[in-house]
């Protein structure tokens, strides 16, 4: 007897339950978490806003490795060091790609920026290039003049206008970056190089916001034709696509222009061309790695910075005990340097403390599992899930950290036989391959703005300002909630200091 089509395709169906039946038996569980809804799964679970104050609860009631589900994507929560350390420095063959991100990494572009490419070849030769640039502290060494240089242009631009403390800070970040990453000199005033790169990396926020752009929920929006009702996000991502692409082009050319009138000055840039028969794809990469430092670097750096000032209007003895260990050390004839680190353990410890204190990228950036994994618990990992790093969490972990919500460079001093905590680095930055490559430039950044600016000025609470919010802002990047403080010059002499000329 012969089967009819109708047979065939119930006996395909029927086929096809089984094995998804035996399969879905077959399928280890995945970490602890809050229970599924049937289709919406999570969906209600997760928080639009602060979300680690939420995985952090479920760090306590499932553990250091717990799970959600949305739309069917598993997202595996890290709440511990131990478990990051485990799953991406340890399996980061298999932990290392990055979400796709319809908007921001399709549409407009950004996914040939170094936080968004892809794990493979590109991503590969970029970390390769960073690394020999300002991978580690001895080849960072040629920018320390930079640092300096930038960050007294830094005391001048507090001194005349202490009130602009925030702008002060992101134009002296913006201007570091474009001088390492291009050979760039910032104008004073508005410059155009970092007023693009600004608006730039305020598209890239939005376009790569989960909640901001349904295509980013839905990726088969993307295919839809930008006269089609509802797709005038395809519009919008023509637009930032154009604003990006000037952000890559307009500094490289610039760098371009000045090597061909033998003016270009050492840079990322220049470095990876000068003499070199490159070819147009080795071009492409130097251009994209040098425009992925600006929105990797930039804001994060401002976060930072912004929140050391917070921490000494809030702890006023910690800013005294390090100002006392600055001026034995150095006196008050010259600005503190990246030469005598060694010798400001305090101040050193300090600038420690403000990376831990105040998580500048709550969350990390989520990597993406790129095979079907289970962990020694048992637990699965399907290809194409993401795993978010809580680094506020980890920051903030009373396992790791005494009193862990306060400001306290103490706790990296080794002191009586009790050893140092952990340094907050082995978080802050994330974890296995795809750590933050720009991390030795961030530690000098940090460490240089607190030396000079406790050298030279005095910060104290507003008179005006009311109790001070130690709440962190919400976002990938998390700024410190608002605050007004006094900015003012500590004596005569470090005004001298201050106004004096600035070593090239
Ligand atoms: C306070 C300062 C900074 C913090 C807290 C920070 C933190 C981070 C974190 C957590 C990641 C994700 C790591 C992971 O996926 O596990 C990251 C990636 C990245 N950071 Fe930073 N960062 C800072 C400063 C900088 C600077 C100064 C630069 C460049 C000059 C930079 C460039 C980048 C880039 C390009 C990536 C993407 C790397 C990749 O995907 O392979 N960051 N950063």
């Amino acid at each position: 007897m012969f089967l009819t089509w109708v047979d065939l395709v119930l006996t395909g169906v029927g086929l096809f339950c089984v094995v998804k039946l035996v399969f879905r038996r077959s399928t280890p569980p995945p970490p602890p978490g809050p229970r599924r809804l049937p289709l919406l799964e999570n969906l209600f679970d997760i928080p639009s806003e602060r979300e680690w104050i939420k995985f952090s609860e479920w760090g306590e009631t499932y553990g250091d490795i717990s799970s959600v589900s949305v739309f069917g994507q598993q997202l595996t929560i890290l709440n511990g060091v131990q478990a990051a350390m485990d799953i991406l420095d340890k399996k980061s063959s298999i932990c290392s790609d990055r979400p796709i991100v319809p908007m921001g990494g399709e549409l407009v572009g950004w996914k040939n920026t170094l936080v968004f490419v892809p794990y493979g070849a590109r991503f590969r030769n970029y970390r390769r290039l960073a690394h020999s640039l300002f991978g580690s502290r001895s080849t960072m060494a040629s920018f320390e003049p930079l640092e300096e240089l930038e960050t007294h242009r830094f005391l001048k631009r507090l001194l005349s206008d202490p009130d602009g403390l925030q702008n002060h800070i992101r134009k002296t970040a913006g201007a570091l970056i474009l001088r390492i990453s291009h050979g760039y000199e910032v104008k004073e005033g508005a410059d155009p190089f970092v007023t693009l790169a600004d608006v730039a990396t305020g598209q890239f926020a939005l376009a790569t916001s989960p909640g901001a752009f349904l295509v980013n929920l839905i990726p088969p929006l993307q295919h839809l034709p930008s006269w089609f009702p509802g797709a005038g996000f395809k519009n919008t991502a023509k637009a930032w696509a154009e604003t990006l692409h000037q952000m890559v082009e307009q500094p490289f050319q610039f760098v371009k222009e000045q090597m061909a009138a033998g003016t270009a000055e050492n840079s990322l840039v220049y470095n990876l061309l000068d003499g070199k028969d490159v070819s147009s794809e080795e071009e492409f990469d130097v251009k994209w790695l040098a425009a992925s430092l600006y929105s990797g670097g930039a804001d994060t750096t401002v976060a930072a910075i912004y929140a050391f000032f917070k921490a000494m209007t809030l702890y006023p003895d910690v800013q005294a005990k390090a100002q006392r260990e600055i001026d034995s050390v150095i006196g008050n004839d010259r600005l503190p340097g990246f030469s005598d680190k060694d010798k400001l353990p305090y101040t050193t410890a300090l600038a420690l403390e403000v990376f831990r204190w105040h998580s500048v990228t709550p969350t990390g950036v989520p990597h993406r599992v790129t095979e079907d994994h289970i962990l020694e618990e048992g637990w699965f990992l399907p290809k194409g899930s993401l795993i978010i790093t809580n680094i506020w969490k980890m920051a903030h972990d009373p396992r790791v950290y005494s009193n862990p919500m306060v400001f306290e460079p103490e706790r990296f001093i080794e002191k009586d036989g009790k050893a140092a905590e952990l340094d907050p680095r082995d978080l802050a930055f994330g974890f296995g391959r795809r750590i933050c490559p720009g991390r030795v430039l961030a530690d000098a950044s940090v460490f240089i703005s607190c030396a000079m600016s406790l050298a030279t000025f005095n910060i104290s609470k507003h008179p005006e300002s009311g109790e001070i919010d130690r709440e962190q802002g919400t976002g990938t990047i998390s700024h410190p909630t608002a605050f007004r403080c006094l900015i003012q010059p500590r004596s005569d002499k470090a005004l001298d200091l201050i106004q004096g000329d600035i070593a090239h």
